[in-house]
């Protein structure tokens, strides 16, 4: 698990271990100059020929302390400051004091050599406008020179809030992100600028004090449910899956194959008469409860979800008057934890008295354009502030609300907040969703707590299509294959 931090959050972070603990700031510095320069040392050992190009803030310092240290090491190297040196951090100065007196010259201007790193230290976490004059054209000069490029922190003109571009940013080859990974290093574009990510550790701690934001990684498995010996098929529960309508039974498949792929004991699917055959062909493990349209029966449904721990409701149900009644019955009679995906959203979108305020359990899974019809806000709107978006509807509703994106987002009502890391483009193609929402429904069923399950089948889901991706490549991965692929994502 790792903490994902605010500018601020970092800041207090940085102020509380030179204030309170008493870490002088320089110490902290030549710390992060000290990670910066081995990262060099693995990534490109023969390196002779080193530019940097510095800011006068604090980063601008970190990088006056590299130059400083490879300088000293024997390296050939030249440190460009941008900007008035008059302003500089008062940490900075004492880098470029400190550097003369080694006689090491500062210039403010490029040379026409050729370097074999670039080290882009102009700005870090304090940029806080869009970028011009001169330091764009230093920018520019970064990205279009040759050489190994490394952003200390962040790379310069990426907000490290949003991951937006303020106006022009270096394109990294490496980041050394300082201390603790921040917002702007995971959303886009700022994540493909950063490229590789290391993070250094200079003895900055506490994010888990005043951080909600957080990601996944492969040790987080290790929350997977245990598996009992002693058990059977009731002990992982019992998913029923609402899905399929006449013409649509592949969402029913998803869903259906990635719940069990995931661990669950036992599924069953409710869906039209139509989908029986299809539906037992693809899935034999599958139980059915098939449902006449023409003549509904409220009586199966509601023995159904009786019979459930997990409810799945949505995916390829469709938006007839019948799956209005189906939904409305779920959400009226379950008691168990309820999934809502894709139709089962577009339905509570178009009749916005079906989601009362008092939901328990219930983790909705909207795309962005489920999100904008479900919050009536625009895309752009949703896609500019993922993590405001999915908080206000959680909040709203007293859900968990799984924002998916390149980066999903689960939030839930209580402030904790997660993004997620995995996953590829491999992923973009139809079904993709429906395998997520059976992922999560087989974490319920095995009696994992609904933020848990949450944000733990969305990385999972990310991992699958990594494994499927790395497997079929991203242009022929298909939805099936990243349900099959579970298998590898888990050992
Ligand atoms: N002692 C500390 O607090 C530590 C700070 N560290 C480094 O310090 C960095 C943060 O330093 P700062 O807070 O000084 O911030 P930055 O060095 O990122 O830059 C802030 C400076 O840039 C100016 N600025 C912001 N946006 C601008 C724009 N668009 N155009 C022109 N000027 C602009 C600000 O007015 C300020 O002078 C971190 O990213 C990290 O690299 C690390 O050395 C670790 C310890
Ligand atoms: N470029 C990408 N990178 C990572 N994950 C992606 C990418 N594109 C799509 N995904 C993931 O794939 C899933 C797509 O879901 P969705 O759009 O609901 O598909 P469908 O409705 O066709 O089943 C989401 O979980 C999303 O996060
Ligand atoms: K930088």
């Amino acid at each position: 698990m790792e903490y994902l931090l605010t500018s601020d959050q970092m800041k207090l972070l940085d102020n509380n271990t030179i204030d309170k603990i008493g870490i002088a700031s320089s110490v902290l510095m030549e710390k992060a100059a000290l990670s910066v320069v081995s990262a060099i040392d693995e990534e490109c050992a023969n390196a002779k020929n080193i530019l940097v190009v510095s800011g006068i803030g604090n980063n601008g310092g970190d990088g006056i302390a590299i130059g400083r240290i490879l300088h000293l090491q024997g390296r050939q190297v030249r440190i460009v400051v941008i900007g008035d040196r008059q302003h500089s951090s008062p940490e900075t100065k004492k880098q470029i004091e400190i550097a003369e007196k080694y006689n090491i010259k500062i210039y403010n201007t490029f040379d026409k050599n050729e370097y074999n790193v670039i080290v882009d230290s102009v700005f870090g976490i304090g940029l806080t406008r869009s970028v011009e004059g001169q330091y764009k054209k230093a920018i520019h000069f970064i990205n279009q020179a040759k050489g190994f490029k490394i952003a200390v922190d962040i790379p310069s003109g990426i907000s490290a809030d949003t991951g937006k571009i303020m106006g022009c940013a270096v394109k990294a080859d490496l980041t050394v992100a300082i201390a603790y990974k921040k917002l702007g290093h995971v959303f886009y574009p700022g994540a493909q600028y950063c490229n590789r990510i290391k993070v250094a550790d200079i003895g900055v701690y506490g994010a888990d004090e005043i951080c909600f934001n957080f990601s996944y990684n492969k040790k987080d498995l290790d929350k997977l449910p245990q598996r009992l010996n002693d058990s059977n098929k009731g002990t992982f529960g019992k998913a029923l899956i609402i899905a399929g309508s006449n013409n649509m039974s592949g969402a029913a498949y998803l869903a259906s194959l990635a719940a069990y792929k995931m661990g669950c004991g036992l599924v069953r699917i409710f869906t039209p008469l139509e989908n029986r055959e299809i539906l037992q062909t693809l899935i034999p493990e599958a139980v059915l409860t098939t449902y006449d349209t023409k003549q509904f029966s409220h009586k199966s449904l509601e023995d159904a979800i009786a019979w459930a721990d997990v409810i799945n409701i949505g995916p390829g149900l469709g938006m007839s008057d019948i799956a209005k009644q189906i939904l409305e019955t779920v959400l009226k009679k379950h008691k168990c934890p309820l999934v809502i995906d894709a139709d089962g959203i577009n339905l509570l979108a178009k009749y916005e008295q079906l989601l009362t305020k008092n939901q328990k359990n219930i983790i909705i899974t909207p795309h962005m354009k489920e999100m904008s019809r479900l919050s009536k806000r625009n895309i752009n709107d949703i896609k500019n502030n993922l993590i405001e978006n999915a908080t206000e509807m959680a909040k709203k509703y007293k859900l968990i609300c799984v924002l998916k994106d390149s980066r999903t987002i689960v939030a839930d009502y209580n402030k904790k907040v997660y993004i997620n890391q995995s996953g590829n483009n491999g992923m973009a193609k139809a079904g993709s969703g429906d395998v997520l929402s059976g992922i999560i429904t087989g974490l319920l069923a095995q009696k994992m707590k609904p933020f848990e399950s949450a944000a733990l089948g969305v990385y999972i889901h990310g991992v699958s299509g990594d494994e499927a991706s790395n497997l079929n490549g991203c242009y022929s991965t298909l939805a099936r294959d990243i349900a099959m692929n579970i298998t590898r994502a888990l050992h």
